[in-house]
């Protein structure tokens, strides 16, 4: 597969905070991408430094190969930013239309079905919008630009719950239609699970982890048991928290289970589910390192 975007060792320091530290970051044609991390972890400066709003200290990003200048944007590309830059004494429809000038790929009929799901009113003034509309006319933009690399900075921020779901099942409908790479930077963990096919997840600017969603599906596990019993099962596993209750103990692992673990499981009296990503994200930031 080819790679569309590569970042290299990228490092920005405010002061003495490292907001990206030796950050290696390599995005694929054509697939979905998670970019997890709490607060702080890097990720909105990140995404600047991708869409050329602020500088990196050291580093490089390539886009197909090429690598970006100084204030240069990547070609066929669209950043849909926590705080969108609308003009606010436009109307809507206006900045659409300014916006569709930028991108080469642009459908204006999916543009007018997205305004009729997000029940937006292209004449309305951007001044006049609320914070969650004003998201979704970002998020409109985002997907109706087709733009082969796009990345969303918290798109869902803002939203309720069925404007979050309509977002979700937009993205994923024309994506299927249209695949390209996008990259979605979010704190809702569980509700962007179904979506993602891979993710990498941040820390205090550096990369924790970088893993297809079906791999960290198939090895994120809780285990329950007596405290020797997990004890036993868990050893030369990679374990990211354990737990006392009692006589028991609960694990959090990350490690892919084979038939003789599932029967070894059996023989202690252990029982395995299957770790959400929001826990499994916790769990991973808190021991992981
Ligand atoms: N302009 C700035 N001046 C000083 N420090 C900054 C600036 N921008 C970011 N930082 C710091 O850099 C670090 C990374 O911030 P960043 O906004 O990239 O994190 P984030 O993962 O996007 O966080 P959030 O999810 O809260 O938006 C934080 O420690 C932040 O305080």
């Amino acid at each position: 597969m080819s790679i569309v975007l590569s970042c290299d060792k990228l490092n920005k320091k405010y002061g003495r905070t490292y907001a990206l530290r030796d950050l290696d970051i390599q995005l694929e044609e054509n697939v979905i991408y998670g970019l997890l991390g709490r607060n702080g972890a890097g990720k909105t400066t990140l995404l600047n430094i991708i869409a050329g709003g602020i500088f990196a200290d050291d580093g490089t990003v390539e886009v197909r190969g090429k690598k970006l200048g100084k204030g240069a944007l990547p070609e066929d590309f669209c950043f849909v930013g926590e705080k969108n830059k609308l003009f606010g004494g436009a109307r809507l429809i206006e900045v659409l239309q300014f916006a569709a000038n930028f991108h080469p790929n642009w459908d204006w009929t999916f543009a007018h079905k997205l305004l009729q799901t997000f029940r937006l009113d292209p004449n309305q003034k951007i001044k006049q919008l609320s914070r969650g509309t004003e998201s979704l006319v970002g998020n409109l933009i985002g997907l109706a630009s087709r733009a082969a690399l796009t990345l969303f900075d918290e798109p869902v921020l803002g939203l309720d719950v069925l404007m979050r779901e309509r977002f979700y099942k937009e993205l994923l409908e024309d994506y299927a239609n249209h695949p390209r790479t996008i990259l979605l930077s979010t704190h809702l963990i569980d509700e962007i699970a179904p979506v993602v096919e891979q993710v990498y997840i941040i820390d205090e600017g550096s990369l924790l982890l970088h893993d297809e969603m079906n791999q960290i599906r198939m090895a994120a596990h809780l285990i329950r048991g007596h405290s020797d019993a997990v004890a036993a099962f868990t050893e030369g596993k990679r374990v990211l928290h354990t737990e006392s209750y009692g006589h028991g103990k609960l694990a959090a692992i990350f490690q892919k289970l084979n038939d003789g673990d599932r029967m070894q499981a059996r023989q202690l009296d252990i029982t395995i589910e299957n770790l959400t990503l929001q826990k499994f994200f916790s769990y991973l930031i808190e021991g992981g390192h």
